[in-house]
């Protein structure tokens, strides 16, 4: 006899593996497959899962798997093929991907987020092959919850929003910005172990500012202009409603929206929500920011800096500065004097004559008796930086001779162009290097190679850029928040969040002159993060998760741990979990005819076929 399920008093399998033994179609992301057509599963696992024959016979390790993706990986030509091949990994046997990423973290984040995402996002309606995540349009308000019943996940624990309006920084790409949620919520399992399938990427299809986009017969979103803020919001606030009935506890993170500051305000004492451009940005730039500044030796009081780009993310990290600043003895003025915002106007100055956006007044300067700088050059040679931080979008613009200029001024000056994707950053590796004989303070938003340079001096040595992205808190972030059941996310969090990354540095690794930990540490370093934002939540008592409050920092660290989703010990839980349940009825393995037929207690577990 042939059983077509499994029998229906089996003891309970995860909703993970039911699904996947009933072999649902899954129209979601990631976890989508949920190992079900996993090539290392072995024959017993297969008839389980009702996959038998439904992949090659062999049952595979993870090293040949391995072997056989890099391979074709490096058939691949160009960055996008590399992006739609691992895409393909993703929705197809999830755990393989997420096992390849988390070994290969440095080789296969750029290729799975920035740079790479910035070429898919603009092409993406071009290249478009599955479907991975959500959209929701303009034209669903009024029926937002009965779409996103549509989602097939149920326990989503985490969601990344876009609008797709300012997508790093290539400009409003509509829709084609799902590419920034899909590869965020990516490094939220990778990197902080998320499992897959409690992860939600989401676009809205609010219109888009690209005429070329609406013009073109592929994009795939509506064609209409961008709707105006004040329906933007409307469709926020029944977002925000409808995500939290359905997943209650859910962590909304916004991300690349062009102005988001209006929403970070409006939701973020009611929902768990933060904005990952205005405050991770902030507090991955504040911990770099910490130790480049404990490297120059040069006291916060001394400290001058100019950012180019007074946006969410200039504006957010800045803020993140002062704060710094004023724990280190600076009253809060004395530490918003140290900061020179510069825009596409010129400085920002209180009486420059255009209504400053409300997120710029807190920095307009008020010292500059009616003068006015226009040009990132007046401004520098106006101000003598030690600092030079770049989130202006505009590539190329730390030009040699202001990186000459910040190497005369200072014996170690910062430099962090720190706009995306590479082709925005404001400089790279190599030329802040070069420009200041090896002396530059130095993170980029996008990860350049190292570089090797002989100084003025004759001493040769290789350069190691830090990468400054949010992607070395975000994680952490949404972890520590998800794990303390935090009911909102707390300045406090954020910063801690920053900080978490200085007490991260292993010893060679400040002798290497890094700012950041070696990305290869990221789960640890996510670990770190997460253990310190649930530190902040429980001191601000937005913790819900009140059986860990009294834990030391050891047996948190090891809760963290456990609870992260790990791709290499997927496979063997899931034989675990099916070996145990086959045990429990007496027929340890399904015969080699079917499926729980009269099986014959000695199979072998890789029996003959
Ligand atoms: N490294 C990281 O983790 C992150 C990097 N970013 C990058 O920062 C950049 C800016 O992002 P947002 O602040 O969110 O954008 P935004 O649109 O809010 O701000 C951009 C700012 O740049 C200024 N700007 C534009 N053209 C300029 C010019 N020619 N000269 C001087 N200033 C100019 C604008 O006036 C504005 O103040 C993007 O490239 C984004 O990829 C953003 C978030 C995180
Ligand atoms: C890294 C990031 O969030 C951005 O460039 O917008
Ligand atoms: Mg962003």
């Amino acid at each position: 006899m042939t059983a077509s399920h499994p029998h229906p008093t089996l003891p309970s399998l995860s909703s993970t593996q039911l699904r996947a033994a009933h072999h649902v179609p899954q129209p979601g992301y990631g976890g989508q497959s949920e190992g079900t057509f996993d090539t290392a599963n072995p024959p017993y696992i297969r008839k389980y899962l009702r996959t038998y024959g439904l992949t090659p016979p062999r049952a595979e390790s993870y090293e040949t798997q391995k072997a056989r993706c890099l391979a074709q990986l490096a058939l691949k030509q160009t960055p996008i093929e590399k992006y739609l091949y691992l895409s393909t990994i993703r929705k197809n046997n999830v755990h393989l991907f997420y096992r390849l990423v988390t070994d290969h973290i440095r080789e296969l984040t750029p290729l799975i987020y920035t740079p790479v995402v910035g070429e898919a996002c603009q092409r993406w309606s071009e290249i478009y092959q599955q479907p991975e995540g959500m959209y929701l349009s303009y034209e669903d308000k009024g029926n937002l919850a009965a779409v996103i019943a549509n989602w097939p996940q149920p326990n989503v624990e985490i969601t990344v929003i876009t609008d797709g309006s300012r997508i790093l920084g290539l400009g409003d790409l509509g829709i084609n910005g799902m590419g920034i949620p899909i590869g965020k919520l990516s490094l939220y399992t990778a990197c902080a172990g998320i499992r897959p399938e409690a992860t939600l990427p989401l676009t809205l299809d609010l219109g888009t500012s690209n005429k070329a986009f609406r013009e073109d017969p592929l994009y795939m979103g509506s064609r209409r202009d961008k709707v105006s803020p004040e329906e933007e919001q409307e469709f926020l606030d029944e977002l925000m409603a409808a995500l939290t009935e359905r997943w209650p506890g859910i962590v909304i993170q916004f991300e690349d929206f062009k102005n988001p500051f209006p929403a970070l305000e409006r939701y973020r004492h009611t929902y768990t929500s933060f904005n990952d451009d205005i405050q991770g940005t902030g507090a991955v730039i504040l911990g770099g920011v910490m130790n480049a500044v404990k490297r120059s030796g040069v006291h916060p009081k001394d400290q001058r800096a100019v950012f180019l780009g007074a946006g969410s993310a200039g504006v957010g990290v800045a803020k993140q500065i002062v704060d710094y600043f004023v724990r280190e003895g600076l009253t809060e003025d004395e530490a918003k004097a140290c900061f020179y915002l510069v825009d596409s106007r010129g400085l920002v100055t209180a009486d420059r004559g255009d209504r400053l956006a409300d997120h710029k007044i807190y920095f307009a300067r008020k010292d500059n008796n009616g003068q006015q700088w226009k040009t990132l050059d007046e401004v520098i040679d106006h101000v003598k930086p030690t600092m030079l931080i770049g989130l202006s979008t505009i590539g190329g613009v730390f030009t040699p001779e202001i990186l000459k200029k910040m190497a005369a001024w200072n014996e170690q000056p910062i430099i962090f162009p720190l706009s995306n994707p590479s082709s925005k950053s404001e400089c790279d590796l190599e030329a802040a290097i070069v420009n200041t004989d090896g002396r530059a303070l130095f993170a980029s938003g996008s990860p350049f190679m190292p570089v090797t340079f002989t100084n003025s001096a004759g001493d040769t040595k290789i350069y190691y850029g830090g990468q400054g992205n949010n992607m070395y808190v975000f994680p952490g972030i949404g972890l520590g928040t998800i794990l303390s059941k935090a009911v909102e996310v707390t300045d406090s969090m954020i910063y801690a969040s920053g900080e978490a990354l200085t007490k991260c540095m292993l010893p060679e690794e400040i002798e290497k002159g890094f700012l950041y930990p070696d990305i290869t540490r990221i789960r640890e370093v996510s670990v770190v993060v997460a253990r310190e934002v649930i530190r902040a939540a429980q001191a601000a008592k937005v913790d819900r998760e009140t059986a860990i409050r009294d834990l030391n920092d050891n047996d948190l660290d090891a809760y963290i741990r456990v609870r992260m989703y790990n791709a290499h010990s997927e496979v063997a839980s899931l034989e675990r979990e099916v070996g145990a349940l086959l045990s429990s009825i007496g027929r340890p393995f399904p015969n080699g005819n079917g499926y729980f037929g009269n099986a014959d207690a000695s199979d072998d577990k890789n029996a003959k076929l």
